[in-house]
């Protein structure tokens, strides 16, 4: 053997090469035995039970017919006695989902699989065609603004960056309900604290409160109050099984109207957002803006290794109107059924304002960083996710692969909507009981609003989670802190009880709670100039 054979033969039976052999072809060999396991277990596992389909339209006729769909979903799997079930929409095969194992099965075990979005009519004209994160399907769309929104406007540093227009909104909010009550009238839980949450979005992209002129007592102008309304538009259509998604020949008619709202709807957010856009991206290409002063600053200057922009201007619009929705609605709503929860039990209103008063004391306001301390108040944000979700289902996943979940087979496809509320007797003790004090049970001594074994859905968990837990956790428990620790809350004379009956079309209170509140705090803790 002459030297370079040797060499070769070396190299070749080298320790290091065969344990690389082997490596490669046990993985190959695994990979080709799970594929072909799985394709055995889903020739054997079934469709998980369900109304039989007619042909073509599947039972899209029993969904019409039995309006709002979530209702008739989770009543079709109580008859079925099924915590999995598949109903055929068109040729859609939708998988409701109310057991925290399967959900779990789905978005831990097999969560790659389950990681796109569905294509809708309103989920396309909401995204301009899908250009943003929440939305999209999956693929490099979804993974460029998903690590945009992670990196550059969820970051820890960027939540520091934007402290300051979070506390403006904070203190405006006091200094709102303040003006109210010293006029005499009555407050709307709901209106302030949408419009907390509309102007916290508003100073954190577009710098200001206010679209109009703005009003001297901090509330919201016409049209702050219809900028928020269209965003709620937005979220109420955006996946509310339009007849037309399940069966495209019906697409341009528009039977059910949501196509017309959703038009509408966008109509105004575009009214608002892109005057301000397009002369911010003016301003920084001809040199008058350098300074980055907000997010839609921060989307603009982002570049890529070559210096161009990494968004277009149709990415940034979409994005925002996205972002918008996504902030907005979870803090408003559930801050709203904690309030109307407590004046029907006033132990819970004295058992926060006791933490309140304990951790942060009558001679200053609650800030964003006593929430630490504040475990009462975040498990009763927690009770209320628990409860109170803001939709009844998960935002839709979309299965990539054939799967078998839970012993069922789930085609590719497949449209798969976990339940958001945890109210399983099995889990829960009085399960429909707004009780705040059951998630301190097992001797936790720091609340938190997420809830990673899904036994409700809170931001989920996975690749499609949401990363917005820190601002989402702040801008709620903050919220609620302000609210609870300024003022002191009753039923007004007029009104015997607070009535916690679900609206029939959405998950709101059927009533925006209209309340009195009374400063509980010195004079000069609500004296601001408002900016
Ligand atoms: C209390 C407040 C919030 C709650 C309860 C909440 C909850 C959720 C849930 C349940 C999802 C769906 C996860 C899934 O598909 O499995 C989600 C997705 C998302 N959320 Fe949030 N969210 C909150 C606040 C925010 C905020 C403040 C932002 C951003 C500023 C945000 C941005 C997003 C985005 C971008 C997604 C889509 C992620 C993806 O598809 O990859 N969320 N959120």
């Amino acid at each position: 053997m002459d030297y370079s054979a040797f060499a070769f033969f070396r190299s070749y039976f080298h320790p290091l090469w065969i344990s690389f052999l082997i490596a490669t072809c046990g993985f190959f060999i695994i990979k080709t035995l799970r594929y072909h396991l799985m394709s055995v277990k889903s020739k054997i596992a079934k469709l998980p039970p369900g109304p039989k389909p007619w042909p073509i339209v599947g039972n899209l006729p029993e969904m019409i017919a039995n309006n709002p769909a979530p209702m008739w979903i989770f009543k079709v799997m109580e008859d079925l006695n099924t915590e999995i079930a598949c109903i055929r929409l068109g040729n859609v095969h939708i998988i409701p989902v109310t057991c925290p194992t399967i959900a779990r099965e789905i978005l831990r075990k097999h969560d790659a699989d389950f990681a796109s979005r569905p294509t809708t009519m309103a989920s396309g004209i909401i995204s301009s065609g899908y250009l943003t994160s929440a939305i999209a399907p999956f693929g490099e769309q979804w993974k460029k603004m998903k690590k945009i929104i992670v990196n550059d406007l969820l970051s820890p540093q960027r939540y520091r960056w934007l402290q300051d227009k979070r506390n403006e909104e904070a203190d405006n909010l006091i200094f709102y309900v303040y003006n109210k009550c010293n006029n005499g009238d009555l407050v709307s839980v709901r209106l302030a604290s949408q419009h907390y949450c509309g102007n916290v979005y508003r100073k954190m992209y577009f710098n200001t409160r206010y679209f109009g002129k703005g009003m001297k007592d901090g509330g919201p102008g016409l049209e702050e109050i219809e900028h928020v309304d269209a965003a709620f538009t937005l979220l109420k259509y955006i996946y509310a099984f339009s007849a037309s998604d399940y069966m495209p020949c019906l697409r341009l008619l528009d039977l059910d109207g949501h196509k017309g709202k959703i038009k509408n709807a966008m109509k105004i957010m575009n009214k608002y957002h892109d005057s301000i856009i397009e002369e911010r991206i003016k301003q920084w290409n001809d040199g008058s803006k350098t300074v980055e002063e907000d997010l839609l600053d921060v989307l603009i200057s982002l570049k890529d290794v070559n210096n161009n922009p990494v968004l277009t201007k149709k990415e940034i619009k979409a994005q925002l109107i996205e972002l918008m929705i996504a902030t907005i609605d979870n803090p408003s709503n559930l801050v709203e059924w904690i309030l109307a929860e407590m004046l029907n039990q006033p132990e819970l209103f004295q058992q926060a304002t006791n933490e309140l008063d304990k951790i942060v004391g009558k001679d200053r306001l609650v800030q964003e960083s006593d929430i630490p301390n504040l475990n009462f108040l975040k498990a009763c944000a927690r009770e209320a996710l628990r409860l109170y979700p803001m939709a009844p289902f998960n935002i839709p996943h979309v299965s990539l692969n054939d799967t078998v979940v839970g012993n069922y087979f789930i085609p590719k496809g497949s449209h798969v909507l976990i339940k958001r509320s945890g109210r399983n007797p099995l889990l829960w003790d009085e399960p429909h009981k707004f009780k705040p004090e059951r998630h301190f049970k097992n001797g936790e001594s720091n609340i938190v609003l997420t809830e990673p074994g899904l036994k409700f859905i809170s931001f989920s968990t996975g690749m499609r989670s949401c990363p917005g837990v820190k601002l989402g956790t702040t801008m709620t428990v903050l919220l609620l802190a302000r609210l609870l620790h300024g003022f002191t809350w009753s039923i007004p004379p007029t009104t015997s009880s607070i009535s916690l009956e679900k609206s029939k079309d959405d998950m709101f209170l059927a009533e925006p709670l209209v309340v009195v509140a009374k400063p509980r705090l010195p004079t000069e803790l609500y004296n601001f100039s408002t900016k």
